[in-house]
């Protein structure tokens, strides 16, 4: 039992506490019996039609116009509106499913396959029907069991002793075996001891007509899940053999592993993940999780509160009215930063099929199952995911879209759909390769959609509005929506993508880095100046990045002769590393050979490439190694104008495997060692 009594006089204090946020009783008497009769008539667990009686019984000792009348109706009321049991039915006909996912996005196919993967596995565990063998020596009383469970979806078979059991299990081991006590042959004891030491995994459940306390207690100690004297209750031996099979199913992984998406913003995670639910034919809750700052947002407040209510997971729950819903909890990574007490243990209960079966909301106070839901996460960066969430998750990657991508993605869905939206038609607006381009460039900067989409949305508004006021004439023509028009609607564009220098210079080098948002280019400027070995590193800087300009530094003057520069260059002078774009906080170790790079430069005199970016880790002895978000970087590089990128050897497998529409335009170099990155970067002596 889980409902807690509380001891009258607590209970008097919290209930004028909570006073204010309650809602008037409702005349009693007429209430009240109605209450009790959707407590009666409603198809509620045995556990929670308990609970709701003492609650209302608790109800009925109230005065009505006492405070904690009101909390407990509210409670009741919550109680009786969870679907408990509803559930609906799974759609797993992969061709349909893939047919959804096709019509709702373009390309994602490898992202696709793996959801079609997903959903297989769940469709050939969900064939297997669970089994059952009823053994009884007494014909009518097995045909009777039998016929129940049949019609309740088991596969069931009969056995008429212990003897014949065993037989039946050495060909097919049940799931469940249901046993009477007294049987010829072998007796119900035995057949347990059997099935506990050759099947471990069978659960049984023990009927006796002799029922005696000692009889149970003796099976239930030999390892008998339960335990019910005849006559059968047929209600309660369903609902222990339902209970049995759902923890089965658990432990089976049917639901498991949670699906995590990662990538930036606007790459079409929510609208898969809505797809996925569509397929499926379940409900589909997306429930972002940014600005949850503690677990009872998510758990509830203890009914103890002021205002207490149930936690986001159960309220979203009660509102799609089924208990096994896709629900998407967006932004994880963010919530887990910057939760106050400790998120990962909430998300590991709450994700985890063995413990989420029994999910206890602090306001429910009673266990909830949430085993069927399906949950999806997502995060914009699976790094700042804890290991043991991780752990517990399948992270699939969504990466940005090339500049490609993203015309082909806003011709055929986001154009349409926004028109659509607006109460436009094709027929209406007619927009030139020109004109996307220009929406994509000069509007938007972002790895996803989310932007161009809100400008597109921008577009069909002002068009929609100038059809309406000027009530046009030539309605019939089509808006042609090249780039002047939309600077026209638009205004002159955001945008000029940060470009590369075209003139080398000396002191300053480009980078890459890889943020939640996508990709970008960095400069990184040093300069030399009298003074006392001091290093100067400027620019929002991380920790990370920190050390590696320190030892880009050491690296230089540990290696000086090599490089033919003045070994004692540092003794009587500063250096300083500023990063501009100070707004724009930069941490990671991808820049060491950047910074090494613009330091060469200034100590040798011999003016970097600006059409060329470096990216990788130094260590102190020179070696490099690989750095993360290659597509993120190159496509970064090939948008704002570079023409030769450098990357560390051990990233051949990653830019081995970019499509051609990635790198096109690009020379891409792969180095061992940072000498190399250098002589490709700086201008050849003599030219
Ligand atoms: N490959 C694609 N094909 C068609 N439409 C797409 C594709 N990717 C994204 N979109 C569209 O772009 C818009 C933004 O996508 P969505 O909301 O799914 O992104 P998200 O990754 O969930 O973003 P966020 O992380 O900000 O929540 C949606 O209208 C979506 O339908």
């Amino acid at each position: 039992m889980f409902f807690k009594k509380k001891t009258p006089s607590t209970e008097q204090s919290e209930a004028c506490e909570s006073a204010s946020a309650e809602q008037p009783a409702p005349e009693m008497p007429g209430y009240l019996q109605e209450l009790r009769d959707r407590i009666t008539a409603q198809d509620l667990p045995a556990m929670v039609r308990e609970t709701a009686q003492l609650e209302w019984e608790r109800l009925t000792g109230m005065d009505r116009s006492a405070p904690e009348s009101g909390i407990s109706i509210n409670y009741l009321e919550f109680l009786l509106s969870l679907p408990w049991k509803a559930v609906t039915r799974d759609n797993l006909d992969l061709n349909r499913a893939a047919t959804i996912l096709k019509s709702r996005h373009l390309g994602l196919d490898a992202i696709h396959e793996r959801i079609l993967e997903f959903l297989a596995v769940k469709t050939l565990i969900g064939r297997q029907r669970p089994t059952i063998l009823v053994v009884d020596d007494e014909e009518i009383a097995r045909t009777n069991l039998a016929y129940v469970l049949e019609k309740d979806g088991y596969d069931v078979s009969m056995a008429q002793n212990g003897l014949e059991a065993v037989y039946y299990m050495d060909k097919q081991p049940a799931d469940i075996v249901i046993t009477d006590l007294k049987m010829e042959r072998m007796d119900g004891i035995q057949l347990l001891g059997t099935i506990r030491k050759q099947w471990p995994d069978t659960s049984v459940i023990m009927i006796t007509g002799y029922a005696t306390v000692d009889t149970a207690v003796t099976a239930l100690q030999k390892g008998a899940d339960h335990y019910l004297s005849k006559p059968v209750n047929l209600t309660k031996l369903r609902e222990q053999v339902r209970t049995l099979m759902e923890a089965r199913e658990r432990a089976s992984h049917l639901h498991g592993p949670v699906l995590c998406f990662t990538g930036p913003p606007g790459t079409g995670k929510t609208s898969i993940g809505r797809a996925i639910a569509e397929a499926l034919e379940r409900k589909f809750v997306r429930f972002s999780l940014a600005g949850l700052k503690d677990e009872a947002e998510l758990r509830g407040h203890r009914r103890t509160y002021v205002g207490a209510m149930a936690g986001r997971i159960l309220l979203e729950i009660q509102k799609v009215g089924v208990r096994n819903p896709v629900i998407m909890l967006d932004e994880m990574d963010k919530t887990i930063q910057d939760f106050r007490g400790d998120a990962v243990s909430v998300f590991l209960e709450v994700l985890d099929p063995e413990q989420n079966a029994s999910f206890v909301d602090h306001y429910l106070d009673i266990p909830f199952d949430l085993s069927q839901v399906m949950f999806i996460a997502t995060a914009n960066m699976a790094e700042n995911l804890p290991a043991p969430l991780l752990d517990r998750m399948e992270v699939i990657e969504f990466s940005s879209y090339t500049y490609r991508e993203k015309e082909a993605i806003a011709r055929q869905f986001l154009v349409p759909a926004q028109l659509k939206r607006h109460g436009l038609t094709t027929q209406d607006v007619r927009l030139t390769d020109e004109g996307v381009r220009s929406l994509i460039r000069g509007y938007t900067r972002e790895a996803g959609l989310r932007g161009l989409e809100r400008k597109i949305a921008d577009v069909c508004r002002k068009i929609a509005r100038q059809r309406v006021d000027r009530q046009e004439a030539d309605s019939n023509v089509p808006v042609v929506l090249d780039e002047e028009r939309i600077i026209a609607l638009l205004g002159a564009p955001l945008f000029t993508q940060t470009r590369a220098l075209s003139a080398p210079r000396v002191g300053m080098a480009t980078g890459l880095v890889w943020t939640a948002t996508g990709g970008e280019i960095i400069f990184v400027e040093v300069a030399r100046m009298k003074g006392s070995k001091q290093l100067l590193l400027t620019g929002s800087l991380g920790d990370v990045l920190r050390e590696s300009a320190q030892a880009a530094l050491s690296y230089l003057r540990s290696n000086a002769a090599m490089y033919h520069i003045d070994p004692g260059f540092f003794d009587v002078s500063d250096i300083h590393i500023h990063l501009p774009s100070g707004g724009v906080s930069k941490d990671g170790p991808s820049a060491g050979v950047t910074i090494f790079v613009a330091l060469l430069s200034l100590l040798t005199g011999r003016a970097v490439r600006q059409d060329v970016a470096v990216s990788g880790e130094l260590t102190l002895l020179g070696d490099v190694l690989p750095v993360g978000g290659i597509r993120e970087k190159v496509l970064a590089a090939s948008q704002a104008g570079i023409r030769q990128l450098v990357f560390p050897r051990k990233n051949k497998a990653e830019i081995e495997a970019l499509d051609a529409d990635v790198v096109q335009d690009l020379e891409i170099v792969l180095a061992d060692e940072v000498g190399e990155f250098a002589k490709v970067a700086l201008v050849q002596e003599g030219s």
